[in-house]
């Protein structure tokens, strides 16, 4: 690959210190600026060759279009969903991400909401620290010997997998790429949705949101499961119908959810993270020192060696959005 000059970045939003470092380190004159409004993110971006971003930044085409000096845009982490690929691409602009940095942090909390939601850990807490001392309210449930439905078996999901399977979990999924001989190396049984929504206790989804993606889980696929399936995301607000999932936990059809992500973050409509059988977190997957330092330093890696013209890692089509 042609070496791409690149003197600039722009790091608009909490990336790893190691990111600067070693930009830097190469020659590239790095600014840190978070929170900015688009206005400033249009006025700000004319002066930079790469802009780093994590999941808060929309970098939207009215903000690709603005940007006329712009060679790149690297996304600390996997999702992409808030960088116009499209746009980009048209303007010539190579977005990358590190899509493998944040895997184990992302699949661990997904085990936590598990586990969390199977004994009512966070309600419990809460209780406590209400003064109170309430031992028949949060009987729980062993997830020994439930059934847990995977749904999407790429990175994140077959992480999930071998880590439930060691609390005795029976672990099923579905995903229409990875083939099922890999997945059941990793101990899941592949079959249709059809098959798998009945068969659940539990249902963690971990694909891209996309058009084939959004309400995966809604009113009629909730019908399709037991009653009392407890649901968890972890992976983009949408994939589960938020409008369907309230009335599925208000009907009894759905026992529990633990949300990670939103359709919009943070979350204006309250219904869902105000029921009582919802836990959630402010969108903390890859919210550990390890995962952020390894997406910081992978990007920022991938940038120098795009200077360096060496070949080119972790960069994203809009195919790969599903679009
Ligand atoms: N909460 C967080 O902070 C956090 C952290 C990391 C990743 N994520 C998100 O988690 C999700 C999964 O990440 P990953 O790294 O495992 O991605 P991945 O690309 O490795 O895996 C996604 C899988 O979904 C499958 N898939 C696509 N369409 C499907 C469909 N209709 N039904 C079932 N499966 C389908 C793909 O074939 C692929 O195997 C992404 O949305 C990512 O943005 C969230
Ligand atoms: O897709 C991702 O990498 C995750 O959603 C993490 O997003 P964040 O970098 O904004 O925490």
């Amino acid at each position: 690959m042609a070496p791409i000059s690149i003197k600039s970045v722009l790091i608009s939003e909490s990336v790893d210190p190691r990111c600067r470092a070693i930009l830097e380190e190469n020659g590239i004159r790095v600014t840190e600026k978070q929170n900015m409004k688009k206005d400033e993110l249009i006025a700000e971006i004319k002066d930079y060759d790469g802009l780093v971003v994590r999941s808060a930044t929309k970098v939207t085409a009215d903000i690709i279009n603005a940007a006329d000096n712009l060679k790149i845009i690297g996304r600390a982490g996997t999702g992409v969903d808030n960088v116009d690929v499209d746009a980009a691409t048209k303007k010539g602009i190579i977005v990358m991400n590190t899509p493998s940095g944040n895997t184990i942090s992302a699949a661990e909390l997904t085990c936590a909401l598990l586990m969390s939601l199977s004994r009512n850990v966070p309600q419990a807490a809460m209780s406590m620290k209400q003064g109170n001392w309430d031992r028949k309210k949060f009987m729980g449930a062993e997830l020994f010997g439930k059934v847990l439905g995977i749904v999407g078996l790429g990175r994140i999901g077959k992480e999930v997998a071998s880590r439930m399977q060691s609390f005795g979990m029976r672990t099923i999924g579905y995903d229409p790429i990875t083939p099922p001989e890999v997945s059941a190396s990793w101990g899941v049984e592949q079959m249709s949705l059809e098959q798998l929504w009945p068969q659940c206790d539990y249902i963690t989804v971990h694909t891209p949101l996309m058009p084939s993606t959004v309400g995966l889980l809604n009113d009629e696929t909730f019908a399709k499961c037991k009653k009392g399936v407890k649901v968890v995301n972890c992976a983009r607000g949408g994939i589960i119908d938020e409008a369907a999932l309230v009335r599925a936990l208000e009907s009894g059809q759905c026992g529990g959810a633990g949300l990670d992500v939103f359709v919009e973050e943070p979350p204006k409509e309250r219904s869902l993270i105000n029921h009582p059988n919802v836990i959630s977190c402010p969108h903390l997957g890859a919210s550990t020192k390890e995962a952020q330092a390894r997406c910081g330093e992978d990007i920022a890696l991938q940038i120098v060696d795009m200077v360096q013209g060496k070949k080119l890692v972790g960069a994203v089509s809009s195919t790969q959005q599903g679009k």
